[in-house]
């Protein structure tokens, strides 16, 4: 049974522990206190208020599920502490030093990052951006003005540029981009819109290079705790740590 520490008792971190089965998550750590509690009360775990005994905790995986700012603080010293680590939280990846950094340690180290697909479909084969060449690359992601914590009458472009000033500016709605931009190997185009019409989180993706062209939509529908995050994506984190241990591997 290969156990987990859960760093981030929201959305996702329930979805997952709904999900047990050939994992199970030990040892649970937040900010908030009381969510921590409740959390490890419902799903057998230990609580912890204090990172640094939440690491201590034996445990095979660090999940992160909280935050950019979570993922930015703690990724160095969960591989430093010889854990691996899964980062929802892609964005924290868009500070190409730290990226770097963190990549070297876990090599040092022999230890893994794994990155989940989340919110979008595809990240298998957009990985051949890195041996072969791109002409175009554009995310266009579309969301309703709840999904982002706005207001709007009609559709309205937030944001055209690269994806990682997009993830700095939308660190809770744009974590895709920065996936996107590691498993192609450059940084994407990004456009965000938010469209009152538009009731599902919908990510558009126009892939064109030596292979040929592609194009992907996905119409996500939001996480009925967080509407700024996919359902989707806390799918993709679960199916991801139930094949931790599988030795078949699938997928480019
Ligand atoms: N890679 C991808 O494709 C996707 C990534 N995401 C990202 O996944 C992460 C989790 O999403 P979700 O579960 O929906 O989010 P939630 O807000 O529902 O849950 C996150 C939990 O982590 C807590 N938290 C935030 N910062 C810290 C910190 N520094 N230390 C400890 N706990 C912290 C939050 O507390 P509080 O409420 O006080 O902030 C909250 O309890 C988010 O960063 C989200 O943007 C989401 C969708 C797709
Ligand atoms: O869940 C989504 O649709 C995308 C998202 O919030 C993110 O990438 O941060």
């Amino acid at each position: 049974m290969i156990t987990v520490g859960l760093l981030g008792c929201g959305n996702i971190g329930r979805v997952i522990a709904a999900g047990q089965e050939n994992f199970k998550i030990t040892a649970v750590y937040d900010v908030v206190p009381a969510r921590v509690e409740e959390f490890a009360r419902e799903f057998d775990a230990k609580p912890f208020s204090d990172f640094t005994a939440f690491l201590a905790e034996p445990t095979d995986i660090i999940v992160e599920a909280a935050s950019v700012v979570a993922a930015t603080e703690h990724a160095q010293e969960v591989l430093e502490s010889g854990k691996d680590i899964v980062i929802m939280s892609v964005g924290a990846l868009a500070d190409k030093e730290f990226r770097a950094h963190l990549v070297a340690t876990a090599r040092d180290l022999k230890r893994k990052i794994h990155i989940p697909s989340g919110a979008v479909m595809g990240l298998d084969n957009i990985r051949i951006g890195q041996i072969s060449s791109i002409n175009k690359f554009v995310l266009r992601t579309t969301k309703n003005p709840k999904s982002l914590s706005r207001e709007a009458t009609e559709r309205t472009q937030l944001f055209s540029g690269k994806a990682h000033d997009c993830v700095r500016q939308y660190p809770k709605n744009t974590n895709v981009a920065e996936s996107l931009s590691i498993a192609c190997g450059r940084d994407v185009d990004v456009e965000l819109w938010m469209d009152p019409e538009e009731d599902r989180n919908m990510h558009e993706i126009f892939f064109e290079g030596e292979f040929g062209e592609a194009y992907i939509r996905i119409r996500n529908l939001p996480s009925p705790d967080n509407p700024a995050t996919s359902y989707l994506a806390a799918l993709s984190i679960l199916t991801l740590l139930k094949n931790l241990d599988n030795p078949l591997v699938i997928g480019a």
